[in-house]
């Protein structure tokens, strides 16, 4: 993606070609992850005393990783959310200055949080080697967790691409839908059942392929290390779910503060929001 040219970055067929590339980003990490165990110890606050830190082990890694990338600007870049937005610190290199591709509340769009409890909870215990801990890799596992959660982070907020591109190409349809506040008109309007179908598919071809030796004969080949059916499942429970959810969250604002309902009501929509989107996930 070239973010300084904003008409390739808002091109349907050019974003989704970049969810596709994603999906090996993901299908890696979750290989990686797949070499440790559950390791409950890395997700318990304040399990381990670490001086000046309240939180998980896995959160002070998190922070410490962000603080460091944000001073070599990566949460500059419009596809970067980070999981601690107050806490970044200024680069001593120069600002990047991208021209707006998205609207300007495009950084509030953040649904981090969200990603970290679903993947504690519900993505971990179907990729990691066995249950429980084990006390010498707690910092690969952390490490891993890292890689993952930004792998997924950075897939699922390319949503608000995905809603800016929509909106540009269908914007009367849109501006309609987003002025009647219909939620269920919008989640409607940007799903596209065939492209969701194929990435499933593609999925479990990627597991197969990434996850055991192409050297081997199919018969000769152990088990895949991560089985290619959770990976499908995780994102048709959790990564598309959450991807229209940034989707509609970034529609709903696009057109401006003086959308009079917006600024009205803004806690009614979004816990409206939720109810309607929560039954697509676990
Ligand atoms: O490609 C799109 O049109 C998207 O909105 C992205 C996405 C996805 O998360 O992959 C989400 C909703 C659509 O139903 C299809 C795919």
């Amino acid at each position: 993606m070239e973010f300084k040219k904003p008409a390739t970055v808002l091109n349907l067929a050019n974003i989704r070609q970049a969810l596709v590339r994603m999906e090996d980003t993901v299908v890696f990490s979750f290989i990686e992850r797949s070499q440790f165990y559950e390791s409950p110890s890395v997700y318990a606050p304040n399990k381990y005393k670490i001086p000046n830190f309240s939180g998980s082990f896995l959160d002070w890694l998190l922070l410490q990783n962000e603080k460091t990338h944000s001073l070599v600007r990566r949460y500059e870049s419009p596809d970067e959310t980070p999981f601690f937005p107050d806490q970044l610190e200024e680069s001593f290199l120069p600002s990047l200055n991208y021209p707006p591709i998205l609207a300007d509340y495009a950084d509030e769009v953040n649904v981090n949080d969200e990603i970290r409890t679903v993947y504690i909870e519900k993505i971990v215990p179907q990729i990691a080697a066995k249950k429980g801990d084990q006390d010498e890799n707690i910092g690969s596992t952390a490490c891993a967790d890292v890689d993952c959660l930004q792998a997924l982070s950075r897939r699922v907020h390319f949503g608000k691409f995905v809603a800016e591109a929509k909106f540009q190409n269908e914007m009367a349809r849109y501006t309609n839908l987003i002025r009647n506040k219909d939620i269920k008109g919008i989640e409607e309007a940007i799903t596209d059942s065939a492209v969701e179908a194929k990435i499933l598919e593609r999925l479990i071809a990627k597991g197969h392929a990434y996850g055991t030796d192409p050297t081997l004969r199919y018969s000769q080949n152990p088990q895949s290390k991560v089985q290619p059916e959770a990976i499908a499942k995780i994102y048709k429970e959790v990564v598309i779910p959450l991807t229209k959810k940034v989707e509609v969250e970034y529609l709903l604002r696009r057109l401006g503060d003086d959308d009079e309902a917006e600024a009205q009501d803004p806690q009614r929509k979004t816990q409206l929001m939720n109810r309607l989107l929560s039954n697509s996930l676990w």
